[in-house]
C-alpha cells in the first residue's frame, strides 16, 4: 500500500468498519452455534463463499485479491526443499501440516452434520488455501466475547495489504467511537513512499513459517540447538545421567544462540551436563555440584568452576560444529537445487529458504570463531 498524501505520525492510516470485518459476530449469525474454532471457520466461510454462484457477493471484491497460491510457504513445500529445512523449523511446519489437515477434518464432520452438499467435495488443497489466507491476514481482536474458540481472529479487508517491516511502530484496536477497526502508524510517511506495519519481533524463519517470506536483515535471527545438545550428550554421557539431569532442568530445551549471543539457558545447561558424578540423584559429590550449579543460577556465584567452565565451552563448540556441519550440508544441497536447470520449485520459494540456510550458517560460524577466542583466554 502506498500513501497517496504525506502522512504525520499519529494518523489513521485504514479504518475498517466493523460491518466489514468477517469476525467471530458475523460467522455467528450465518452459522449459528458450532463447534468449530474461529480459524477453522473462517477457512470455511471463505471456501463456500467463492462456491457461491455470485463469487462471493458483496465480497467479491475482496476475494478477487485473495493470493493464488501459497508456493513460498515452508508448509507447501515438496519433499525436496521440505528436507533442506533447518531441522527445529522443520518441525514446526510439521506441527502446522497436521493442524491444518485436523482442521479441514473438523469443518467436513461440521458440513456433514449439516448435510451441506460441499461435506463431499472440499478438496483438502482448497480447504488450505483458504487456512493460509486466513493464517497470513488474519488479525486479532479483543473483545468481551468469549464464545469465539481458538482467539478472537477476524479478517479486516483492505488493511489486510500492509506489507511488513521491523522498522514501522503502529498502533491498533477497534475504536467504539468509529465502531472501526484501526490502525495508526507511529512514524510519518512521505507521498509516494510504502506504507507498513509490523506483524510482531519474529526472526526470519518464524516468519518465513507463518507468512512465506524473510526479511533481508533481521535482529531476531537464531538458531536452535536442542536437538544437538542431547546427541552429544548421549555420545558422552550414561543413560541414567542423562536422565537424572534432564530431570533437573525441568522444561528441557530452548536452548539458541543469536549473533554474539549465546542464550543464559543454553550456557546453564551446558553447565549442569558438564557435571560429574551424576550417577545417583543422591551421591554427595553430585548433590554439592548441584547445589553450586543452583548458586550460579541464582546470581550467587558467576560460575561453578573454571574446569567445569572449560568444559561447557567445548561441549558448545562440538554442538556448534556439528550443528554447523549439517547447515552447511544442507546449503550445498540447494546451491545444487539452484543451479539446477530442472528446478521447478517457485524461485522466491528457493531464495528465501537459501537465505534462511545462509543466516543459520553464519550464527553458527561466527559462534564458533567467538567460542575459540574464548577458549583462547580460559
Ligand atoms: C497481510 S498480507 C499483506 C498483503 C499482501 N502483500 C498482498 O498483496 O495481499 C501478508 C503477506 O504479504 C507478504 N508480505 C508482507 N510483508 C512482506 C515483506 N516485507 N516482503 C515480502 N512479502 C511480504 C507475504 O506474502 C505475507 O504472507
Amino acid at each position: 500500500m502506498m500513501a497517496t498524501s504525506d502522512i504525520a505520525a499519529g494518523e489513521v492510516i485504514v479504518r475498517v468498519p466493523k460491518s466489514f470485518l468477517i469476525s467471530n459476530d458475523l460467522l455467528y449469525k450465518v452459522y449459528g452455534p458450532h463447534p468449530l474454532s474461529t480459524h477453522q471457520l473462517l477457512a470455511l466461510h471463505l471456501v463456500l463463499l467463492l462456491a457461491q454462484a455470485d463469487g462471493g457477493g458483496v465480497w467479491k471484491p475482496y476475494l478477487d485479491l485473495l493470493p493464488s497460491h501459497f508456493n513460498t510457504l515452508p508448509v507447501t513445500f515438496p519433499p525436496t526443499l521440505f528436507d533442506q529445512l533447518p531441522d527445529a523449523l522443520a518441525a514446526e511446519v510439521d506441527l502446522q501440516r497436521q493442524k491444518i489437515k485436523s482442521d479441514y477434518l473438523a469443518v467436513v464432520r461440521f458440513l456433514k452434520t449439516k448435510q451441506h452438499p460441499m461435506a463431499s467435495s472440499l478438496e483438502f488443497k482448497q480447504y488450505q488455501w483458504a487456512w493460509l489466507c486466513v493464517n497470513t491476514r488474519c488479525i486479532h481482536v479483543t473483545t468481551s466475547d468469549n464464545t469465539a474458540k481458538g482467539g478472537n481472529i477476524a479478517m479486516a479487508p483492505l488493511l489486510d495489504f500492509l506489507n511488513h517491516t521491523s522498522e514501522a511502530k503502529i498502533s491498533s484496536g477497534f475504536n467504539p467511537q468509529t465502531q472501526s477497526f484501526e490502525i495508526k502508524t507511529l512514524t510519518p510517511y512521505r507521498k509516494g513512499e510504502q506504507v507498513f506495519i509490523n506483524y510482531g519481533p519474529h526472526d526470519n524463519q518464524a516468519i518465513f513459517k507463518e507468512y512465506g517470506f524473510v526479511l533481508p536483515e533481521n535482529e531476531f535471527n537464531f538458531v536452535t540447538l536442542d536437538k544437538e545438545v542431547w546427541a552429544l550428550m548421549k555420545d558422552t554421557d550414561t543413560d541414567r545421567s542423562i536422565s537424572i539431569k534432564r530431570r533437573i532442568l525441568e522444561k528441557a530445551g530452548d536452548y539458541t544462540i543469536k549473533k554474539q549471543d549465546i542464550s543464559f539457558r543454553l550456557i546453564c545447561a551446558l553447565r549442569l551436563l558438564a557435571l560429574k558424578g551424576a550417577t545417583d540423584p543422591s551421591n554427595s559429590t553430585f548433590v554439592r555440584s548441584q547445589m553450586e550449579w543452583h548458586d550460579v543460577i541464582m546470581g550467587l556465584a558467576e560460575q561453578i568452576d573454571d574446569s567445569n567452565e572449560r568444559m561447557v565451552y567445548h561441549m558448545l563448540k562440538s554442538i556448534c560444529t556439528r550443528a554447523y556441519i549439517q547447515a552447511e550440508e544442507k546449503r550445498n544441497r540447494l546451491d545444487a537445487l539452484a543451479d539446477s536447470a530442472t528446478t521447478i520449485h517457485h524461485p522466491f520459494a528457493l531464495l528465501f529458504l537459501r537465505q534462511i540456510s545462509r543466516e543459520s550458517c553464519d550464527i553458527l560460524k561466527e559462534t564458533i570463531s567467538d567460542i575459540d577466542t574464548k577458549l583462547d583466554t580460559m
